[in-house]
């Protein structure tokens, strides 16, 4: 689905990113993993074309995007839900929503069908602000803005940071359903270990800006979460 061979980024003259190659499998969740600052945001940030520079190879579906502008892997297939949800809370819900439409190639502005089935309550509070949503609402607000550009790969950065417990089950089951039930592709950026067992197929574990361990889900042992996660 998406392929990095040998990708560095760089924010200015900052090297954030050394030499990342890592295959990303269609219909699979893959978790990026490690400890704060080892550039699991600006791994995500690099596949949206949101650093300032890159180097090395990026595929998706075969097709070569290492120099297309961010408008251009939207509008290919990708979206980014990003730590902090960054909806705009003096829009609407809906117009909040429909800002995630204007990537889609066929140039439909509509609420996504999937938006009624997994978030009611969005659909049923469609003309209030988006600033008066819980947290976790914020959350649900910015994956349904990301649907409304009908993406094949869906980067989803630490969905369950602040969010109050009771509504983290909700987000992680929808993390679950989108993959299981509709096939999505998803990269997760997510701290919590038991999660990205229970929710992923695959994972990549970072250290300083490179990955020292990628493979299928099983073959994440303790041991290596000990080494590369622990504080
Ligand atoms: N805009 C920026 N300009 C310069 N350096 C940056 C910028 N954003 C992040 N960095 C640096 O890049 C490195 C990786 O940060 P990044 O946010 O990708 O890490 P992370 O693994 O996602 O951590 P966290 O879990 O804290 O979000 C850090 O050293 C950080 O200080």
């Amino acid at each position: 689905m998406m392929s990095l061979k040998d990708v560095h980024s760089y924010y200015g003259r900052s090297h954030i990113l050394h030499g990342v190659t890592l295959d990303i499998p269609a219909g699979k969740v893959t978790s990026i993993l490690g400890r704060n600052g080892t550039g699991k945001t600006t791994l995500l940030k690099t596949l949206m074309a949101l650093t300032d520079r890159m180097t090395g190879e990026m595929r998706l579906q075969g097709k070569d995007i290492a120099s297309s502008p961010t408008h251009m892997r939207a509008r290919a297939g990708i979206a980014y839900v990003p730590q902090g949800r960054e909806i705009i809370p003096d829009f609407t819900i809906r117009e909040n929503i429909l800002m995630g439409a204007f990537a889609r190639a066929d140039r439909k502005r509509e609420i996504p069908a999937l938006v009624p089935e997994l978030f009611p309550y969005l659909m049923a509070n469609l003309d209030r602000p988006g600033g008066v949503l819980s947290g976790g609402q914020q959350q649900q607000l910015a994956i349904a803005r990301a649907l409304a550009a009908d993406p094949k790969v869906l980067l989803l950065d630490e969905p369950n940071e602040g969010i109050q417990p009771s509504i983290v089950e909700d987000i992680e089951k929808i993390i679950i359903r989108l993959n299981r039930e509709i096939g999505m592709t998803i990269i997760l950026v997510e701290q919590n270990v038991a999660f990205a067992r229970h929710a992923s197929h695959r994972f990549a574990m970072l250290e300083k800006g490179g990955v020292v361990a990628a493979g299928t889900i099983d073959t994440l042992s303790d041991a290596l979460v000990q080494r590369h996660m622990a504080v």
